[in-house]
């Protein structure tokens, strides 16, 4: 075994690092948010737009080794201070955040700093052990969706965070949900936790008089403001100075909320309430305590330019590119294959359909009727694997979009690695599900008989089920709501469907518009694939001698589709490339419209 040995001088710089308190600074920090007021149909140019200040000139410091709980009625800004220290606001940000004096950015953020939000957004399907193992360590052999509790879901999303190391540690609500006994057990984990050198920032609703104990600091914030921010030893006495002591037997937490809140039971006592909220928070503002907070977070402020060490402790994945996508796939295939219906859906929902249409259809022939029905048929082909992807993507994807919303906030990885990892994940089923489908419908109901027809078709089959799905994705990027999201890629698909495939009128009897139109739907080269491979060189009996009587595909081609056989090269390349250019744009989308803050 090696054994390495370190200078004195090396133990004292290691144990100077380990003695030095890390620091997260705010300095007169305010927040404000814009909104349009009105009815929604006077569109975003003719609504008022309203400021509303959700955060005014907070100035508080926190340090490693201890815990500190934001306080506050609902609505006072606990969740927004919080957005703000994790670079996860939406409005206008003014003041400044500082860690162990250098000035915050979202890069220092993403590295040091995790935040556990409100909401529990985890895959159903997963264990709790594969959830935490797609982080890297262990867990137990339970399943989230129905084998643990609402309290343990809370935990184990503590712990997907805890397992990256931070050093800043931001919780919202982490006790919602839990029991008075598990609730002071899991801050008493945290302040443990805080104790060991990490800075530890929490909201709580109503801690009870136990959890007040466990804490080092809490501020209190009212309206956006601040009625105090310091130790607990320090919370009564001070608002005892103000002529407010608590009363005995009340938990003190509770008491100076109930103080600082504004009570909009009648007039009168609103008017009261703001008055003392009012004399609140001027008063802490010219109290020692924040006077010397404010000296305190000044000197950070003057020694950031010094370049005090940024902590060591830098929090990366340390995985590879491949790695990366490697683990995302795994995870999305792990909690599908858990699922008995959506697995089963992936694969039989478009085989499925096939049975409605051999039961409709039948075999097809060769008579003067069978023209049409193979028109039809052709149409379904056309129509119905976009549609199924459209209802494999509402039904899978939101989950999947929801948990990278909060790992690609938490700078784990980009939409890019996210939607590549998906479309990876789902190829394999698009490919069986179409082989299935085309397989039997093809051969059943004796559709042109040569194995490469059958692989063209098939092909056309895939990249048609391809897009539907990509096409929805890109609209679960716009939409957060995936009803809007389905309702939006149903109306283009019926539109293009309508419009472009010549199945059911012909392209080039369409208005001048609707014919140019044509040319951006994936529709009106499939159409033409689609009719092109089936009825080229196909022979047709003919029944009677009338005049309408089309004996051989080729003919039906020249009158209807001209020119579609010529297309093939030039119509599969585009549908082809129709798939990746969604793709690339539903990424544009994804970016544009920005990483959601979910709750
Ligand atoms: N992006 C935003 N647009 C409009 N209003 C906002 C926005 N963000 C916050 N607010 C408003 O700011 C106020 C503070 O909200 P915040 O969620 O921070 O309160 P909170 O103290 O965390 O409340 P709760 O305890 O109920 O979670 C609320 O009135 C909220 O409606």
């Amino acid at each position: 075994m090696d054994v390495v040995v370190f200078s004195k001088n090396q133990v004292d710089v290691v144990q100077q690092e380990l003695d030095e308190t890390r620091t997260l600074s705010l300095h007169h920090v305010s927040y404000v948010v814009k909104q349009g007021a009105g009815p929604w149909w006077k569109g975003a140019c003719l609504r008022p737009v309203i400021s509303k200040t959700v955060l005014n000139q907070i100035t508080m410091q926190l340090k490693s080794g201890q815990i500190t709980a934001l306080l506050g009625n609902s609505g006072s800004g606990k969740t927004s201070l919080l957005d703000v220290i994790s670079y996860r606001s939406s409005g206008s940000v003014t003041g400044k955040v500082y860690y162990n004096n250098h000035e915050v950015t979202k890069a220092i953020i993403q590295d040091h700093a995790s935040y556990v939000m409100q909401a529990d957004r985890l895959l159903p399907n997963l264990t709790v052990r594969e959830t935490l193992l797609m982080l890297l360590t262990h867990g137990s052999e339970v399943k989230i969706i129905r084998g643990i509790s609402g309290g343990e879901r809370r935990r184990v999303t503590i712990a997907i965070q805890l397992l990256q190391n931070p050093d800043i540690v931001l919780l919202d609500e982490p006790t919602s949900g839990l029991d008075s006994h598990t609730a002071r057990h899991l801050v008493k984990s945290l302040a443990d936790m805080a104790h060991n050198g990490k800075i530890v920032l929490l909201t709580i609703h109503q801690p009870s008089s136990d959890i007040f104990k466990l804490l080092d600091q809490v501020a209190i914030l009212t309206s956006g403001e601040l009625t105090f921010c310091g130790g607990t030893n320090e919370l009564v006495p001070y608002f005892s100075k103000l002529g407010y002591p608590c009363p005995h037997y009340m938990n003190p937490l509770d008491h100076y909320i109930d103080l600082s809140s504004i009570d909009r039971r009648d007039p009168s006592l609103e008017v009261k309430t703001t008055e003392r909220q009012q004399h609140f928070i001027r008063s802490f503002i010219a109290s020692s305590i924040n006077i010397e907070t404010e000296r305190t977070v000044l000197e950070d402020t003057l020694q950031s330019s010094n370049g005090k060490q940024l902590w060591s402790n830098k929090r990366t994945l340390g995985l590879s590119y491949l790695r990366v996508i490697y683990t995302i796939i795994s995870r999305m295939n792990v909690n599908l294959f858990r699922d008995r219906k959506d697995y089963c859906s992936r694969i039989f929902f478009l085989p499925l359909y096939m049975l409605f249409i051999l039961i409709f259809l039948g075999r097809l022939g060769n008579k003067q009727s069978s023209i049409q029905d193979r028109v039809g048929l052709m149409y379904q082909s056309a129509t119905v694997p976009p549609f199924i992807g459209l209802l494999n993507a509402v039904a899978l994807f939101p989950v999947q979009r929801n948990i990278f919303y909060r790992e690609c906030r938490d700078g784990l990885y980009s939409i890019a690695t996210f939607l590549i990892a998906y479309t990876v994940h789902i190829f394999p089923f698009l490919v069986l599900s179409t082989i299935i489908f085309s397989s039997i419908i093809y051969w059943v109901t004796g559709l042109y008989p040569t194995a490469e027809r059958f692989g063209l078709y098939t092909a056309t089959i895939f990249f048609l089920q391809l897009w539907g799905e990509t096409l929805t994705v890109l609209f679960l990027g716009i939409f957060l709501d995936p009803n809007l999201a389905n309702s939006t890629t149903a109306l283009i698909q019926t539109a293009a469907a309508v419009i472009a495939s010549g199945l059911l009128k012909n392209v080039a009897t369409l208005v001048k518009p609707l014919e140019w139109l044509s040319w951006g739907f994936i529709h009106k080269y499939s159409g033409e694939i689609l009719i092109a491979n089936e009825f080229q060189d196909l022979e047709f009996s003919c029944e009677s001698l009338a005049a309408t009587c089309i004996p051989n595909g080729t003919i039906y081609l020249d009158l209807y589709y001209p020119e579609s056989p010529d297309h093939m090269k030039r119509n599969f390349a585009v549908i082809s490339s129709y798939c990746l250019w969604t793709l690339i744009f539903a990424m544009v989308a994804f970016k544009i419209r920005g990483i959601r803050n979910l709750y």
